[in-house]
């Protein structure tokens, strides 16, 4: 940490006379400056120590100074997630966004594009130069080559034909590509029964015809190599991939592999798949109007793979190295991968995925696009399906908006599918449902979308269904009418003690109602599985105790979320409140670091002990040796982990956790903090999707901790990730308009 004398003062900076280098007009010397944003965390060490390495790489002629200020804005961006740096985004008289600017840029951005052109550093797409700026954007070579990777990856798997489906569905092209195999329709009509579906989850066209789009899901994945169904929580993208590997099941033995980008959320794909297994066996058994394939069926569902593992793991994991086993040159062994919460994917990752996968794999992408966008930089899943978004001007109408009622669009106001002439046939001929009204003039990839849109797990009346939806489409107006109706599902906690007119600071969170009111809960809440372990050391047997994964199981009933990690609001602080009023409660004893019952959350990869970032466990006692502590944890395949506490990565504790590592879990009740008063960084973290993500992760019972004016503004705030990624693959021109930010 730098000492207080050697700090720099901002306002004698912004006293000084301003130094004009023609390009731009600066209130000291650029490395001063650099330094200034760091102490004010405009810019993170690494952005500063990359704009000054690359400042070798520009002669000290009158442009240097540009040249480093753009080298620092791309780190920065890169620093929040952004895949490049956007020029026209650029604000010339305050370009770092600070309270008093001390720089300006003078150029036009005509004039700063040309000048960018012109530095030895930046080169155009395809040449070998350390910076690319390509159509208004300045990318680091590597990310660059990410992006258009996956454009490309991504173009050409959604205009390819599946292979394993060829083999059944021959389309002849000559005869108005009619399906000649009536089999697999028969067999999606039996799997999708038109009486299973009732009235609220129908969507009906101008020709009163219903569609099932689980089963419109299932025709698109089993036709194209790319394939990707999104929708939010319950909407049936479980189901829907189920059906589908029941139906490649029954036609041949395909290598297929599912996976997650976390150990949790492969976890969770592995029990939904192996409930949603046991849920068709049962509609299978209980139909007898499926008769002589029934038993074929059944066979084929037993065939289904249950077990998920993470992305890491099957790429391979070299240890200390960046790069996996598996790449282009050693590809994967697989004919089909399913991943499962995909928006989680960020942009390397989905480059070091596509770039291993086999030439004649296809590739099924699921996930809730209107989730938290990755940890790092990129929003994949949402480029994927920008194309699919209904545009919000009025003088831009919807292609072929017709067919939508006011009814639909109070349903679905923000996306709609969008097919070629030739899928919007094909998928007719397979599933019986007239796509017409969905035909659109845009690439092929809206050919391999589908969007599922009505959740079967919260019902369409009860609070966090009703509340997610609003947040979802930042209806203010729609939120208030929600907590104002006061559903049994939803529960408000105001912070009491805000900031009075006359004070800088917060009060005292000790004094906030509120928190006390959320304390109370969390006693509450994980008293449960405390007063379990209580019992067995008071009557010194375990045998008294639930088993370890019922322990588990009960712990994670309940968590409480937290938008950021630091301060009295954030994980560090609600965390320490946590233990202490469990401590009080007399629930918990945290005389030690390791304490009975104290629940982790890992925070870096250990290969050797297989524990990954975020993994949650337990101290718990050994059920083998009572009288030792030990960590447990379930890994992915249900198995138990046990682990000497001396042994762990680096971990937290974990009554609460940002929502952002909440991604992939799901929890019957959950309680979100906001802080009562954010700071400027702090407002950067509070989007919409946050809101709506940790909203989604509760099944039965939310809580808020916030106040009124947090939460409405939180949730109108959009992420807008930088990148070019959804203008690669949505241009029918390429890169000529501008869908992405
Ligand atoms: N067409 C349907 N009709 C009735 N119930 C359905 C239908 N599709 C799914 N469900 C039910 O909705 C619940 C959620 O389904 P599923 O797990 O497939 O959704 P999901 O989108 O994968 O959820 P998540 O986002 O949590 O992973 C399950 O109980 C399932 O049985």
């Amino acid at each position: 940490m730098m000492r207080s004398t050697q700090r720099l003062n901002a306002h004698s900076l912004t006293a000084a006379k301003w130094i004009d280098h023609g390009a731009i007009q600066l209130s000291a010397a650029l490395p001063e400056l650099l330094k200034l944003w760091e102490q004010e965390r405009l810019l993170t060490p690494l952005d500063r120590h990359f704009a000054l390495q690359m400042s070798q790489l520009h002669p000290s002629d009158g442009q240097q100074p540009l040249f480093i200020l753009l080298c620092a804005l791309l780190s920065q961006q890169l620093s929040s997630q952004h895949s490049c740096l956007v020029l026209a985004h650029i604000m010339p008289l305050n370009p770092m966004a600070e309270q008093t600017s001390h720089c300006k840029i003078s150029l036009s951005l005509e004039a700063l594009t040309q000048s960018l052109q012109t530095f030895d550093a930046v080169g155009i797409a395809g040449s070998n130069k350390p910076l690319i700026f390509d159509n208004g954007r300045l990318y680091l070579q590597r990310y660059h080559q990410f992006e258009t990777s996956v454009a490309a990856s991504l173009i050409r798997l959604s205009g390819a034909v599946s292979e394993h489906v060829l083999e059944h569905v021959s389309v002849d092209t000559h005869a108005q590509d009619q399906i000649k195999d009536t089999k697999l329709r028969s067999r999606l009509d039996q799997l999708f029964p038109a009486n299973a579906l009732a009235d609220h989850e129908l969507i009906n066209n101008e020709n009163a015809a219903i569609i099932d789009w689980q089963k419109v899901a299932t025709a698109t994945a089993l036709g194209k190599k790319l394939s990707v169904i999104t929708g939010g929580p319950g909407t049936g993208k479980t189901t829907t991939v189920t059906k589908l590997l029941l139906l490649l099941q029954m036609e041949s033995m395909q290598e297929i592999r599912l996976v997650a980008p976390t150990g949790k959320a492969a976890a969770r794909l592995s029990e939904s798949i192996k409930a949603s297994k046991a849920r068709l066996a049962k509609e299978l058994n209980a139909h007898a109007d499926i008769g002589a394939n029934n038993q074929d069926f059944l066979t084929a569902l037993g065939r289904i793979p249950e077990e998920a593992s993470t992305l890491h793991r099957l790429l391979g994991v070299i240890p200390n190295s960046a790069h996996f086993r598996h790449h282009q040159g050693n590809p994967l062994r697989l004919d089909l991968l399913i991943v499962d919460e995909a928006s989680m994917v960020d942009l390397p990752m989905m480059y070091k995925l596509l770039s291993a996968l086999p030439k004649h794999a296809s590739l099924i992408l699921l996930g809730d696009q209107d989730q938290l966008a990755s940890v790092e930089a990129g929003a994949v899943l949402a480029d994927i399906c920008a194309g699919l978004k209904i545009p919000a001007d009025p003088n831009h109408p919807i292609p072929n908006n017709n067919f939508l009622n006011n009814n639909e669009l109070n349903k679905s106001p923000q996306w709609q599918m969008r097919y070629s002439k030739e899928q919007a046939e094909r998928l007719c001929a397979l599933t019986g449902f007239e796509l017409t009204p969905y035909i659109s003039d845009v690439p092929k990839l809206g050919d391999s979308l589908c969007m599922l849109m009505h959740s079967h797990r919260f019902k369409g009346d009860a609070g966090i269904g009703l509340l997610a939806n609003a947040v979802n489409r930042a209806d203010l107006q729609g939120i208030m009418q929600v907590w104002q109706q006061g559903p049994a599902e939803l529960s408000w906690l105001e912070h009491s003690m805000l900031v009075s007119q006359t004070q800088a600071k917060v009060n005292e969170p000790a004094n906030n109602t509120g928190l006390n009111l959320l304390l109370e809960q969390a006693c509450n809440q994980y008293g449960d599985y405390l007063r379990a372990l209580n019992h067995a050391v008071d009557n010194n047997d375990l045998g008294t105790r639930p088993s370890t994964a019922d322990i588990i199981e009960r712990f994670n009933q309940y968590r409480i979320l937290c938008a950021m990690r630091s301060g009295d609001y954030g994980v560090e602080g609600i965390n320490q409140y946590v233990t202490q009023a469990l401590a009080n409660a007399k629930l918990i004893k945290p005389l030690q670091e390791f304490y009975l019952g104290r629940p982790i959350i890992i925070q870096s990869n250990d290969y050797n002990l297989g524990l990954f970032n975020g993994d949650i466990g337990l101290i718990l006692q050994d059920e083998d040796k009572p009288e030792r502590l030990m960590a447990h944890f379930i890994k992915a395949d249900g198995s138990l982990l046990k682990v000497l506490p001396a042994r762990l990565p680096s971990h937290e504790t974990c009554y609460a956790m940002t929502v952002h590592k909440s991604q992939g879990s799901e929890f019957s009740r959950v309680a979100l903090v906001l802080p009562p008063n954010p700071s400027l960084a702090q407002w950067q973290l509070l989007t919409k999707e946050l809101v709506y993500t940790a909203i989604t992760r509760a099944k039965t019972h939310f809580t808020c901790l916030g106040t009124q004016q947090v939460f409405e503004r939180a949730s109108s705030q959009v992420t807008q990730r930088a990148s070019g990624l959804a203008d690669r693959l949505w241009s029918n021109n390429s890169q000529t308009s501008s869908l992405a930010s």
